[in-house]
């Protein structure tokens, strides 16, 4: 130690320059994993740090970083790429042959919980979640969870609940003088949708702004979306006394929490006392759908594993769909030719008497072309920009590339949708590629439409959330047409909130009645 430093140097001085030494050495360290290329990876394509970092900050949307910053990778790597995002060197597959690969050999590609377990029990956003949910386990655990479930969401969906909400959002259209902010609008009726379907609770969002518990709600939400809830993780003992609002946010997870556990408790007892037996499966609430299943021996679900899958559905459920809504408004306000066609469609089956009504099941499903309309805005904006992180379980061969064992693989769902490659001018609103004998039918191999991923670990709420679109989209084009204010800033092009929702920033819809 002594033939480092120079003879006289005082104890202080050596320790004052050993710890400058190795902060060096860590911010080097730091920075040589950030930018250098793991050796075993380095034979993919690979989009640099910087570049990517500079294009988040700049608040570029998906589609325009899909372009310009992924876009050569992409191509050199025949839709396989390499980045270090979120927190590691991650394997990016834009490909439809390899997406199928990954999402369908589910034991070679579980999920991983990294981020989870390094976020630690305390952080707010494992608080609410946990890491017992049907979203995040693997294997047998898994297996188990999603086998309550199923039955939940393969029964008949409840339309008519989700259309008594519209003609609540109709007299909210009509306070807010046929000019709205379609995604908050979108947001309080998707909130209201999945409490009474989730766990027969009202939020009363859509019918009172102020009602506590959606402000409880919005809380929890917004709170951890802030990027102080995940980044730092091991500075959370700290963090956790100077963040503002971290407080609020802490005493609104308890709060939520301790509902969804008293419902699950409660409706636990119901259901073991049979209470709700005449009720028809489609007026039923997801809880008391899934305790069934677990009384009649299909699969087990523990009070705690109840409540934290309730709340992941909000994290699934409820931004996807209103987001999603929010965009599908935006594409039919751009053209109005589909807007026409399918609201011609919509008459066809329901009328045009000029009074409002519910549609039913079986009406809904007489409209294919609203289905295609629905596929081609979640091609376009779809919610989920890219899937959760899965791991390499062995080396693996993706498409002719060599993946080595313990690499992070993520399907990004939006380069796919946006691969110019995989789809005809992907940045088109064509509802027609849905068609029988369009495009999708008959020029894709592999997955090229993964809006709510595919396979065994596809979205548990797809069919909940199709059917939630299909009435209130179908309730609106009878009731109104729609266009975009003349000062609207989205009239060259959506803008997106930011990079962690892919919302439209402060989209208003101008309504006229038909009626
Ligand atoms: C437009 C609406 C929605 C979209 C686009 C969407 C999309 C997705 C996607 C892409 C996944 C796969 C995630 C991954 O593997 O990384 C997923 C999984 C899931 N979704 Fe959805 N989702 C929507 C609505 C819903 C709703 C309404 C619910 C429940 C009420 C829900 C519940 C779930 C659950 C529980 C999973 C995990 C399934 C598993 O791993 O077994 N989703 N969703």
């Amino acid at each position: 130690m002594n033939k480092l430093f120079p003879v006289g140097t005082s104890n202080k001085k050596k320790a004052v320059l050993l710890s400058l030494g190795a902060t060096v050495a860590l911010i080097c360290r730091a920075i040589y994993r950030i930018y250098y290329v793991p050796r075993s990876l380095r034979h993919i394509p690979s989009v640099g740090y910087f570049r990517l970092i500079r294009s988040i900050l700049r608040r570029e949307d998906a589609t325009t970083r899909a372009r310009t910053v992924y876009g050569p990778a992409i191509k050199k790597g025949n839709g396989i790429y390499l980045a270090n995002f979120p927190i590691t060197w991650s394997v990016f597959v834009s490909s439809p042959i390899a997406a199928k690969s990954v999402l369908m050999k589910t034991d070679n590609f579980p999920k991983s919980m990294e981020i989870f377990h390094a976020l630690g029990k305390e952080n707010p956003v494992v608080r609410f979640f946990g890491i017992d949910n049907v979203a995040i386990v693997n294997g047998e655990k898994w297996k188990k969870q999603r086998k309550v479930m199923n039955p939940a969401f393969h029964r008949a969906m409840p339309v008519q609940m989700f259309g008594r909400l519209m003609l609540k959002g109709f007299k909210n259209i009509e306070k807010q003088d046929y000019q709205v902010p379609i995604l908050d609008f979108f947001q309080r009726l998707t909130l209201d949708a999945l409490g009474i379907a989730g766990f027969g609770f009202d939020f009363h969002s859509v019918d009172d702004p102020e009602s506590i518990w959606t402000k409880t709600y919005e809380n929890v939400r917004l709170g951890l979306r802030s990027p102080f809830s995940f980044l730092f993780p091991s500075m959370d003992w700290l963090l956790k006394y100077i963040i503002p609002g971290r407080k609020e946010l802490d005493k609104s997870v308890d709060k939520l929490n301790a509902l969804l556990m008293s419902m699950a408790q409660e409706r636990r007892l119901q259901v073991r006392a049979s209470i709700d037996d005449n009720v028809p499966d489609s007026e039923k609430d997801l809880l008391t759908l899934m305790l069934e299943a677990e009384l009649r021996g299909e699969g087990t679900a523990s009070d705690e594993q109840l409540r934290s899958n309730l709340a992941v559905f909000f994290l699934a459920g409820h931004e996807t769909t209103a987001n999603t809504m929010s965009f599908c408004l935006y594409n039919l306000a751009m053209n109005k030719e589909v807007q026409s066609k399918a609201r011609q469609e919509v008459l066809t089956v329901l009328g045009d008497e000029p009074v409002d009504i519910l549609p039913q099941i079986d009406e809904l499903r007489q409209m294919p072309y609203i289905d295609m309309v629905l596929k081609e805005n979640l091609r376009r904006f779809g919610p989920a920009s890219m899937l959760i992180a899965r791991k390499s379980q062995e080396d693996f061969d993706l498409n002719g590339v060599f993946i080595p064992k313990n690499t992070p693989v993520v399907v990004e769902t939006h380069a796919l949708h946006h691969n110019p490659d995989v789809w005809k001018n992907p940045e088109q609103f064509d509802p027609e590629r849905f068609a029988p004998g369009g495009e999708h039918e008959t020029c894709h191999e592999g997955m090229a439409w993964l809006p709510f991923s595919s396979g065994s670990r596809g979205c548990l709420g797809m069919n909940f959330s199709l059917a939630e679109q299909r009435t209130f989209l179908v309730m609106l084009l009878r009731k109104y047409e729609w266009e975009l204010p003349e000062d609207s800033i989205h009239r060259n092009g959506v803008k997106i909130q930011n990079f962690q929702n892919a919302a439209p920033e402060s989209l208003e819809i101008k309504f006229s009645s038909r009626y």
